[in-house]
């Protein structure tokens, strides 16, 4: 080996040995930074020390997300917390997750707390990263009264009237004319197929849009969305995180350029929740566009990943399968030959409601919220002070095995006795409080209707073996690829 080359190695190796020094040094900073702020101390009414919750901040930047990514996209997706409540003894402790130092709890009570609480002790609050994607106005970054205004607009949307009837038939519609498509093609993939099925009567809904090459258009833009929601934060092209905030400067691009062609051609009539928000005068430009973007996202990426996991959790317990085809079967052949299903039909299907909430708990479309404490916080002997980001981990209640037993297996009959789900504290799929996911009436029809039609429709075989996968939100590895076939 030549005297240069060599001493190239050397700088080399002291070019290493220094960036190691500094990252362990820098590390230590952070560690003696995290545990001074982890001292901190207030006192309660009877003048004893109260600490804040236990935990560590991990590494610089980055925290403790890998760890959480490592166990969401394990199959323990409980460990991360499993292994703090065994390190702390507790159920809520301190973090650093995806930029930001959080206090995670996995308590249902505490968590009912802070969800019942919005506005008053906690308001919603999501990692500066996230509130990127979201936008200024989507609902989950504004409060107080502009919140109570959109969130009344987006249940009034919703409400059950308009369920019964307009989205009872729309949704049949919709879902009838695709599954055609379907067995057209006899091979798909499911979790495509239901991302643009459900992405299509949002955008019906919200922009009077019909399935076109617009519609794909924005549902491939979603995708990119999506996957920056919970990416680490990194704005370097080509970054996950960088991608994402794109395709959201093209998605409100869209709505706006909408909003202009609507004024444009005032004579032309629109059946759509953009008309009535336009109308509504008072409500500017920026609002509309990031409040139908986030209903878009809302209402279409949490339903379509249901109803793939429903079909997927079927196929592999073809004992509820075969519950549920004697349950669908049972009503089609009550219609005698009349397809279309009324709201009476919907309200009778019992072991689908189990199926539903069994997904819906084991799926964990919604894995959490963020909440900021308006206030200093006392729980558990702890505290956390006013202005900490809390995270309401509603997941680790899912998979909870002191809660649920065999937390991770499907077993929808373990429902069949606990129909009333809406005020158990260890099930909130659609959060509480005043947040409450307006949506979720329309998330359960959705699903009821689909399977319905799909399993008296068809028969199916998966082509691929796959794994569930739950990060940054569930899906299935390969898309469920399936060959269809009718089952007359
Ligand atoms: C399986 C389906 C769904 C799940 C699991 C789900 C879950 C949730 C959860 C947990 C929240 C509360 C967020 C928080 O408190 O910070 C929420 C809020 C929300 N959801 Fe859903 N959702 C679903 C479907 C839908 C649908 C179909 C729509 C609309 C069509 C929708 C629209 C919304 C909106 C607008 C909010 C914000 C409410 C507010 O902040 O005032 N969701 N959802």
């Amino acid at each position: 080996m030549g005297k240069a080359p060599m001493a190239n190695q050397i700088s080399l190796l002291l070019a290493v040995l220094t960036a190691a020094v500094a990252a362990v040094a820098l590390h230590l900073i952070h560690r003696w930074w995290n545990v001074q702020k982890g001292e901190k101390k207030t006192n309660n009414d009877k003048n004893q020390a109260v600490h804040l919750p236990p935990g560590s901040t991990g590494w610089p930047l980055i925290g403790e997300t890998f760890s959480f990514y490592r166990s969401m996209t394990s199959n323990r997706r409980r460990k991360f917390i499993d292994d703090r409540e065994k390190r702390y003894n507790s159920d809520i402790f301190v973090s650093h997750l995806f930029g930001s130092q959080v206090v995670v709890s996995s308590d249902p009570q505490f968590n009912k707390y802070v969800l019942q609480n919005e506005g008053r002790f906690f308001q919603a609050h999501y990692p500066k990263a996230i509130k990127a994607l979201i936008g200024d106005y989507g609902l989950l970054s504004v409060h107080g009264d502009l919140q109570r205004k959109l969130h009344g607009i987006a249940v009034n949307l919703l409400m059950f009237e308009r369920l019964k009837f307009d989205f009872m038939e729309e949704i049949q519609n919709l879902v009838h004319s695709t599954l055609d498509r379907w067995a057209d093609k006899k091979e798909i993939s499911l979790q495509t197929e239901c991302h643009q099925m459900v992405l299509n009567l949002m955008a019906k809904q919200l922009l009077d849009l019909s399935p076109s090459k617009e519609t794909n258009e924005i549902c491939k833009l979603f995708v990119d969305y999506t996957n920056a929601v919970m990416a680490i934060p990194i704005k370097i092209p080509g970054s996950t995180y960088a991608k994402g905030l794109k395709a959201r400067k093209v998605l409100i691009r869209k709505i706006s350029n909408m909003i202009k062609d609507r004024r444009d051609h005032p004579h032309i009539v629109h059946k759509d929740l953009l008309t009535k928000l336009l109308e509504e005068g008072s409500i500017s430009d920026e609002i509309i566009c990031d409040f139908i973007l986030f209903l878009l996202f809302a209402g279409h990426e949490t339903s379509s990943r249901a109803m793939t996991f429903s079909v997927k959790f079927l196929t592999t317990c073809p004992k509820a399968l075969n519950q549920m085809k004697e349950e669908h079967d049972a009503i089609l052949k009550a219609k005698g030959g009349h397809k279309k299903l009324e709201w009476d039909d919907y309200k009778s299907m019992k072991f689908t409601q189990c199926v539903i909430n069994e997904t819906l708990r084991l799926g964990n479309f919604a894995p959490g919220v963020y909440r900021e404490t308006k206030e200093d916080t006392k729980v558990k002997d702890c505290l956390i002070p006013k202005g900490w980001l809390v995270f309401a981990f509603l997941t680790a209640t899912h998979l909870d095995e002191k809660l649920h037993n065999e937390a991770h297996t499907f077993n929808p009959w373990r429902w069949e006795l606990d129909q009333d789900v809406s005020n158990d504290h260890l099930f909130s799929p659609f959060g509480r409080g005043a947040r409450l996911c307006p949506g979720s009436h329309l998330a359960r029809l959705e699903l009821a209707l689909f399977l319905h039609i799909f399993i008296t429709r068809f028969r199916w075989e998966a082509l691929a073996d796959e794994h569930h996968l739950y990060f940054p939100l569930p899906y299935l590895s390969k898309g469920f690829p399936m060959c269809l076939y009718d089952r007359e």
